[in-house]
This record gives structure tokens, sequence and C-alpha cells, in this order.
């Protein structure tokens, strides 16, 4: 397998891809629905960041859930190791964060979406579950209704596409 080279992304990034969204924390755009249609994400691809790193092979991740159940926290905990704590500043679109591991002699990029848990972001995030390799499931355990609609935001018509192309 070749050694591809790619953009390392840092703190919110710019996407492989073209589309209006938003993150949290920095108003950049997160763009595009990331990747062709069998779901790799090239690093051919326009530019994430301004470092570049290699890598072997690569997967899109997905964070999914209502809003204020932690997918932001736990994915600057996995990229960063930092957690934020205090003040709530909610997502506005998707926005994502590559990180690369070493698994196995291979370079694995791990490209992870952060979504938007508010309902009103629900049609832009839903597109992109399209091409995902895998998609996180996050509740808050002390609120029931977080778990509840997790279902609600999994329609079938949204895991069936997601496993008829990549499973
Ligand atoms: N106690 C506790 N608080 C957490 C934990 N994870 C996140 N929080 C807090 O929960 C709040 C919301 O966290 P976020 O990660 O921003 O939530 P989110 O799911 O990204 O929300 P949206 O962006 O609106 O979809 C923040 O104030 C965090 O500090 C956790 O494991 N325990």
């Amino acid at each position: 397998m070749s050694r591809k080279k790619t953009m390392k992304g840092k703190g919110s990034s710019k996407s492989p891809t073209a589309s209006p969204n938003t993150s949290k924390d920095s108003g950049k755009s997160g763009k595009g629905i990331g990747g062709p249609s069998n779901g790799l994400v090239y690093p051919s691809r326009p530019s994430l960041s301004d470092s570049r790193e290699f890598y072997d092979i690569t997967f899109k991740v997905m964070l999914v859930g209502d809003s204020g159940v932690g997918k932001t926290c736990l994915l600057v905990r996995f990229k960063d190791g930092a957690f934020l704590a205090g003040s709530f500043i909610s997502t506005v679109g998707i926005d994502f964060r590559n990180k690369v591991l070493n698994i196995d002699a291979l370079k694995v990029k791990l490209q992870i979406w952060d979504t938007a848990g508010q309902e009103r972001f629900r049609s832009i995030t839903h597109a992109y579950y399209r091409d995902a390799h895998a998609l996180i499931l996050l509740y808050d355990v002390t609120n029931k209704a977080s778990f509840d609609n997790i279902k609600v935001r999994l329609s079938p018509v949204s895991v069936l596409s997601v496993g008829l192309i990549n499973f």
C-alpha cells in the first residue's frame, strides 16, 4: 500500500469539499460531503490545514447525538487530550478534525466529523452520513430523552444508506 500525504487538521479545519457550514468555536467553514462514494477521503482533495502528515488509510467517522451530550468534548479530548469544561457553545452546522494513529505499522487517519445536535441543523448533518465508515452515537446518561432521540436521528433511510454503501 502506498503511503499517502495529506494536510493535518488543527482545531477547526477546512473540509475536503465545498458546502457552507460553520464550526462552533471559530466560525471557520466545515465544507461538503467528505469524499467519494466509496467513503475513503483522498488526500488529493483540497487542503484541510497548513501542516502535512503521511498516512496509509483514512476513515470518515461521524459523531451523532443530541445537543449537549458531549460530542465536541469527546472529540477535543481524543484529538488534543483536553476537556472543555465550563461554558457550552453549541456547534453550528458541522466541523471536523483529523487524527493519525499508528496501528499495526500503518498510519490510519481518522477524519472525525462533529455534527450539530440542534434540530435545526438535522437536514445538513444527515447529508454527511452518506459516505461515513462509522457513526458514533452519543447520549447523556443523565438524560433518557437524549438516548431515545438517537432512533429519531438515525432514520431507516440514513442507516440503510450508510449500510449499503460502506459495509
Ligand atoms: N459532567 C460532564 N459534562 C460534560 C461531559 N462532556 C461534556 N460535558 C459538558 O457538556 C456541555 C456540552 O458539551 P459539548 O461537547 O459542547 O456538547 P455537544 O454534543 O457537542 O453539543 P452540540 O454542539 O450542541 O451538538 C459542555 O458544557 C461540557 O463541559 C462529561 O462527560 N461530563
